[in-house]
C-alpha cells in the first residue's frame, strides 16, 4: 500500500500501465525516423492482453508508423529506424538479437487492402503454417478449417477450398486474410485499418470478428472510424504529430476526454 501511496492524486503518463491493465507490449520512449522525418516522437505506451486497444489521429500522426514499428517491417527499409524500446512479454523486440521469424510467429498484421496470394483459399491460410511447423497434411487441414472458422469464413467457402482466393469479395478476402494471420496462433494481431476498403455490412462482420477474436489474441487497431474505435475496442490512444496525446479506456476518451487536442479530434474539429 505505501508503494502506491505516493501516486494517489498524480497525473499519470499518458501511456503507462496500470495494475488493471497488465501489459502485453510496453512501448518506451519509442522513437522512429524515416531518414531525416521524425514520425513517432518518445512514444510511451502499454497495450494490455487479450483486448482491443484503438489508435486514433488526424492523417499523418503517425498510425500505420507506429504497427510497422512493432513487427519490424521498417528493416526492410535502409533510411529507417527505431529508437527505445517495444517490450513483449518483457522481451526488447528491437533489439537485433530478437529473431525476426519468432516476432513475425507471435505478431501477425493485416493490412488496408486485403492482400491474398493469387492461389487457392486453402493455400492461402496454410501457406504460413509449414515455416513454423511440421504438421501433417490432416494437421494442417485441421488448422486450416481452425482458422477459416475464427474467421467467420468457414461456412461461406468450405465446398470451395480449392477456388482462387480472388474469385471472393472484397470483405470475403479480408476475413481470409484474418484467416492466414491467425492460422499461425499468433498471440497479436495488427490492424491497419482492416474494414475501410469494405461495405457497410462487411464491416460489420469483420467488427464483430473483432469482438470475438479478442477472447484469444491481444488486438491494436488503426482505424480513422472513431465510431468503430468506440465499437470495437476497450482501449485507445489518440495520437497528434507523432506523439501520444491520451491513452485510457475507450468510454473516458469519447465521452470525458482530458486534452483539448483530443476533444477537438473526436468533436470532428480536424482530421
Ligand atoms: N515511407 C515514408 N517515407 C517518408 N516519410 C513517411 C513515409 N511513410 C510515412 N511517412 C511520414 O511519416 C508520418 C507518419 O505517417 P503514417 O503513415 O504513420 O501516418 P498515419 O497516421 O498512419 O496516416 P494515415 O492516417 O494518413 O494513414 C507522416 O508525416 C508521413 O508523411
Amino acid at each position: 500500500m505505501n508503494d502506491i501511496a505516493p501516486m494517489i492524486g498524480a497525473e499519470p503518463t499518458a501511456g503507462a500501465a496500470d495494475e488493471a491493465h497488465p501489459a502485453k507490449i510496453a512501448i518506451r520512449g519509442l522513437d522512429f525516423h524515416y531518414g531525416r522525418h521524425r514520425a513517432l516522437c518518445d512514444v510511451t505506451l502499454s497495450i494490455p492482453a487479450g483486448s482491443v486497444t484503438a489508435i486514433i489521429g488526424p492523417s499523418g500522426c503517425g498510425k500505420s508508423t507506429l504497427l510497422r514499428t512493432i513487427n519490424r517491417i521498417y528493416e526492410l527499409y535502409p533510411d529507417q529506424r527505431a529508437t527505445g524500446e517495444i517490450l513483449i512479454d518483457g522481451k526488447n523486440v528491437l533489439d537485433r538479437g530478437y529473431s525476426l521469424s519468432e516476432l513475425r510467429q507471435r505478431v501477425g498484421m493485416v493490412f488496408q487492402k486485403p492482400t491474398p496470394f493469387a492461389s487457392s483459399i486453402r493455400a492461402n491460410v496454410g501457406f504460413a503454417l509449414g515455416h513454423y511447423e511440421r504438421l501433417s497434411r490432416s494437421e494442417t487441414d485441421d488448422r486450416i478449417e481452425d482458422a477459416l472458422r475464427q474467421a467467420a469464413l468457414w461456412d461461406e467457402v468450405k465446398d470451395k477450398l480449392g477456388a482462387s482466393a480472388l474469385s471472393l469479395s472484397g470483405g470475403q478476402q479480408q476475413r481470409l486474410c484474418i484467416a492466414r494471420t491467425i492460422a499461425v496462433r499468433p498471440e497479436i494481431v495488427l490492424l491497419d485499418e482492416p474494414t475501410s476498403a469494405l461495405d457497410p455490412i462487411s464491416t460489420a462482420k469483420i467488427e464483430e470478428l473483432i469482438h470475438e477474436l479478442r477472447q484469444r489474441f491481444t488486438i491494436v487497431i488503426v482505424t480513422h472510424n472513431m465510431q468503430q474505435a468506440a465499437r470495437v475496442s476497450q482501449r485507445t490512444a489518440f495520437f497528434h504529430l507523432g506523439s501520444l496525446v491520451e491513452y485510457g479506456d475507450t468510454t473516458d476518451i469519447f465521452t470525458n476526454p482530458k486534452a483539448g487536442r483530443t476533444k477537438d479530434y473526436i468533436t470532428g474539429r480536424y482530421g
